[in-house]
């Protein structure tokens, strides 16, 4: 059994290579949820869907979220009646959203999660880190921004003095799902609003401390491959970099995976990390991300 911590974009990459090379129905995915929020009434777990849709291989892999080929009427006709989407929301990705806001007001996120994932014939457990709510809030200068005004509306271009989000309980087979894989795998996602989330759970770095744990880096040279993990990086005072990230795990990593870029990175990050291999992690094609899983799974 492998566990994998994920956030939005990076690591459902990482996981259509490990998916294809690795039995699915060993892997356990464990999800962000500091960002989900409701738009237009209904409850968007953008993290889980995409690691949802990427396992059920019908992922739009342009944008990294919402369904291949899907319409967008009612995105459309919202517009119209002057009452516009902040996220561009597809017709069957509303549908998944609504089952899953229904389900989740009945039996809770995890169970809404795994019924959705069963009917979507996937064989991997997709695991949301918590079934709380949590508020995460992007303080900038020009204010207090929620994370999707701030990515969407505001195009990640406001200065970030600090992120914050509730604390919330993990769900219940985290902690379990850590001690009981052989590794856990921190997919290349934003470090601080994707993977310290879960990372700060109770009991979660304690579990990881006691596990074997491989991370990819998800900055290469001094930027992130997208999305602001570089200025989140930034204004909790970490050098955006590998070695910035590697500082960020440092507590419980054991073997950390970094770009050939690099490479000139490796024996300072070796002064932290026991193992540093250096490889190409710029996924662009599908042999890009099954050669980058081989690397981490052997
Ligand atoms: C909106 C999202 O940004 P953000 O929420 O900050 O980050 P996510 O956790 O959602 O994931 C994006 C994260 O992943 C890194 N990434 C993306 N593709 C690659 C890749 O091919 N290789 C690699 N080493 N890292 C990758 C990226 O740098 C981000 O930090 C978003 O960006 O969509
Ligand atoms: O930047 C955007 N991200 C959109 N996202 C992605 C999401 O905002 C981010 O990728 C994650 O929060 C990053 O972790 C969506 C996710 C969904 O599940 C459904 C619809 C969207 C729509 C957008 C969008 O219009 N723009
Ligand atoms: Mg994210």
């Amino acid at each position: 059994m492998i566990a994998i911590l994920s956030g939005g974009t990076g690591t459902p990459k990482l996981i259509q290579g490990i998916k294809n090379i690795y039995n699915p129905s060993d892997l356990n995915i464990i999800v962000n949820t500091v960002e989900n929020d409701y738009f237009s009434g209904v409850y968007v777990a953008a993290d889980i869907d995409t690691v949802l849709y990427t396992l059920a291989d019908i992922i739009n892999d342009e944008t990294w979220y919402g369904i291949e080929g899907d319409t967008f009427f009612t995105n459309e006709s919202l517009e119209k009646l002057d009452c516009p989407e902040l996220l561009r929301i597809g017709d069957q990705d509303r549908a998944t959203k609504i089952q899953k806001t229904i389900l989740m007001e009945k039996y809770g996120l995890s169970k809404a999660v795994d019924i959705q994932r069963k009917k979507m014939g996937i064989e991997s457990k997709v695991i949301p880190m918590s079934d709380e709510h949590s508020e995460i809030i992007v303080k900038t200068d020009i204010g207090h921004l929620k994370f999707h005004e701030f990515l969407i509306k505001h195009q990640t271009k406001p200065k970030v003095f600090e992120i914050e989000y509730t604390d919330v309980n993990p769900s219940s087979n985290i902690i379990e799902t850590i001690e009981n894989s052989e590794m856990v795998i921190i997919g290349p996602s934003n470090p601080i609003t994707s993977i310290l989330p879960i990372v700060n759970l109770e009991g979660v770095e304690k579990a990881l401390k006691n596990s074997y744990v491989v991370a990819v880096s998800p900055i290469i040279g001094n930027n992130p491959v997208s999305g602001p993990a570089g200025k989140f990086m930034e204004s909790m005072g970490y050098e955006v970099s590998s070695f910035g990230v590697a500082s960020i795990y440092k507590s419980f990593l054991d073997k950390f995976v970094i770009d050939v870029v690099d490479t000139k990175l490796k024996n300072n990050i070796e002064n932290i990390i026991e193992e540093v291999l250096v490889t190409n992690t710029n996924m662009k094609t599908i042999s890009d991300k099954e050669e980058l899983a081989r690397i981490l799974l052997e």
